[in-house]
C-alpha cells in the first residue's frame, strides 16, 4: 500500500515540467486552475524551434557585438565573419548597432522590462513596455547556469526560488545573486571560442545587453489573471552562428557537457499589449 502510494507520488512528481520548489508545494492547492495540462510531449512546444531561432537571430543581428572581442578581433569579425544579412543591417544603421531596447522594438515590434508586479506580494514582474506582442512570439529568455540532471546543485539551490526544472531533469539556475551569480560568472569567463564569448553575463546586472534575458522575473498566473506566456525548452542548434552565442544568457555548468546548450524561452499564448504583465504557468503537467 505504502509502495503504491510512493509510486503514485513519484509518477506525479515526474510529470511536472516546470517547478519552482517550494513554490509549487505551498501554492498549488490555492491555484489549481492555473495548471497547464499538456496531453503529449510532442504537443508541448507552442512554436517550432526554427521560429525561435529566427526571432533570436533577428534581434541579435542588431545588438552591439563589442563585448568579448578586442578592436582588432572585431574588425576581423566584421570583415570575415559577419553574415551578409547582419552586414546589411549593420550598415543601414550607420555602422552603429542599436541599444538593446531599440533593437528589440525594431526587430520584434515590442520591448519588455522589469517593474513591480501588479500581483500582491509578488515582488518584481516583467511587463510589455512598448509595442504589441503577437501570439506565438518569443517574448523572453530564462537566463542562468544549466545543470544536467546528474550534476550537483545543492548549495546553489538553498533558499533559491529561481531554479527552473525542465521535463528531462535539466535545471536552470536563474538567480542573479549570491553563489548562483558567482557560478555563472565563473563558467561564463571559462568558455571562449577565439575572440568570442560563449554567453552573455550582463543579465546579472540591471541592464542586460540582450533585453529578452529577464524571463526569470516572470511571475506565476493566478486564478483571476490567466497565463499569457508559457515556457518552452530550446536546444541551441548546431548551425547557430558562433558570433551570436555572446548574447545567449545560458552556460553549461560543466565544460565537457556533450549536449547542445539548453535555453528556455517564453512564448506568448495570445496577443499581449503594452502595459500588460507577463504571467506564466509555473506548473505544467505532461501526461
Ligand atoms: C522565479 S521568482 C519570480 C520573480 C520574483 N517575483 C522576484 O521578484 O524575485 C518566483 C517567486 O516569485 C514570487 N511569485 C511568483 N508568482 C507569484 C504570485 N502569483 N503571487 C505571489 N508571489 C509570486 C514567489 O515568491 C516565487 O517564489
Amino acid at each position: 500500500m505504502l509502495r503504491t502510494a510512493l509510486q503514485r507520488f513519484r509518477d506525479i512528481w515526474k510529470s511536472y515540467r516546470h517547478r519552482f520548489v517550494p513554490w509549487v508545494v505551498l501554492n498549488l492547492s490555492k491555484n489549481e486552475n492555473t495548471l497547464r495540462q499538456v496531453t503529449e510531449h510532442c504537443k508541448d512546444k507552442v512554436v517550432p524551434d526554427e521560429e525561435v531561432s529566427q526571432s533570436l537571430l533577428k534581434l541579435f543581428r542588431l545588438l552591439p557585438t563589442s563585448h568579448g572581442a578586442h578592436q582588432g578581433d572585431l574588425r576581423a569579425f566584421q570583415t570575415h565573419f559577419l553574415t551578409k544579412v547582419k552586414r546589411e543591417e549593420y550598415h543601414q544603421y550607420g555602422g552603429n548597432p542599436m541599444c538593446g531596447r531599440d533593437a528589440m522594438l525594431h526587430s520584434l515590434g515590442f520591448y519588455i522590462e522589469r517593474q513591480p508586479s501588479t500581483l500582491p506580494f509578488a515582488g518584481t514582474g516583467v511587463f510589455v513596455a512598448k509595442g504589441l506582442v503577437p501570439k506565438g512570439a518569443t517574448v523572453a529568455m530564462y537566463p542562468g547556469t544549466v545543470y544536467q540532471a546528474h550534476e550537483p546543485i545543492l548549495l546553489q539551490s538553498i533558499r533559491n526560488s529561481f531554479v527552473f526544472r525542465c521535463i528531462d531533469g535539466v535545471l536552470v539556475d536563474g538567480n542573479d545573486k549570491g553563489i548562483s551569480k558567482m557560478v555563472f560568472k565563473s563558467c561564463s569567463g571559462r568558455d571562449r571560442m577565439g575572440p568570442f564569448l560563449m554567453s552573455d553575463s550582463s543579465w546579472l546586472t540591471a541592464t542586460p545587453e540582450n533585453p529578452l534575458a529577464v524571463g526569470q522575473y516572470v511571475n506565476n498566473c493566478s486564478n483571476d489573471c490567466p497565463a499569457n506566456v508559457c515556457y518552452q525548452e530550446y536546444d541551441v542548434p548546431d548551425k547557430f552562428p558562433i558570433e551570436f552565442y555572446q548574447f545567449l544568457p545560458n552556460i553549461n555548468y560543466s565544460q565537457d557537457s556533450r549536449r547542445p546548450l539548453r535555453c528556455v524561452v517564453l512564448v506568448s499564448l495570445r496577443d499581449i499589449t503594452a502595459g500588460e504583465e507577463l504571467l506564466s504557468n509555473y506548473y505544467t503537467i505532461v501526461h
